[in-house]
This record gives C-alpha cells, sequence and structure tokens, in this order.
C-alpha cells in the first residue's frame, strides 16, 4: 500500500499547517466547513475540487446546502487519514481561495 494510515500525532503535526481543518470521526477523517457567497460559488468550487479529486484518484465525502460544503476526507483503502487526504485538502483550500 502507497499510503500509510497516519497515527494521532501525525495528523496533529499536519493539521496544525492547514487553515480551519480538525479531526473527525475519532482521528479516522479530516474536516473543513467552506462557506461561499452564493450558491453559484459554492458548486463552482466543488466543480473544480470533483476534477481535481478525479486527477488525484481520490474523492471526499461532501455535503452541501446552498453556499455551505462541508467536507470530510478519508483513505477509505487505508482505513484512516493518510498523505493523500492533506493532498486534497491543500487542493481544496487553493480552489476556495479562488472564490469557487
Ligand atoms: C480504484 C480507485 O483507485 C480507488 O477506489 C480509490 C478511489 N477514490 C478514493 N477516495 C478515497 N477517499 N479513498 C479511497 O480509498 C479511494 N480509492
Amino acid at each position: 500500500m502507497k499510503y500509510e494510515k497516519l497515527d494521532a500525532a501525525s495528523i496533529a503535526a499536519r493539521l496544525s499547517e492547514l487553515n480551519d481543518w480538525t479531526i473527525g470521526r475519532e482521528g479516522g477523517a479530516i474536516e473543513k466547513r467552506f462557506a461561499f457567497r452564493d450558491f453559484r460559488q459554492a458548486f463552482g468550487f466543488m466543480t473544480e475540487c470533483a476534477l481535481a479529486a478525479e486527477k488525484l484518484d481520490h474523492h471526499p465525502e461532501w455535503f452541501n446546502v446552498y453556499k455551505k460544503v462541508d467536507v470530510t476526507l478519508t483513505t477509505h483503502s487505508a482505513g484512516g487519514v493518510t498523505e493523500l487526504d492533506f493532498k486534497l485538502a491543500v487542493l481544496m483550500d487553493m480552489a476556495a481561495s479562488r472564490g469557487g
């Protein structure tokens, strides 16, 4: 397996480099709520992230209501959080900073 499940200390260290991502599912996932100006921005963000996720072959769990997008990242094949989740988290933060 290429990507190893990270332990709690490694997840905490990596999270400290990011904005507003938190630990979820008792250490089994990382989570963030993205808030946009309106639905158009939120859906633009999701579209951009969907294409990035497909390229990475790593996909978010997410829930959208109007201008909010709740994201949960976990690596199913590893049964927890791996470096891949952080790669996708950084891509999602970059997409959000472009305004969605
Ligand atoms: C076959 C394909 O590479 C796998 O099913 C990928 C697809 N996207 C994935 N996404 C996530 N979040 N976790 C995975 O383990 C995963 N596996």
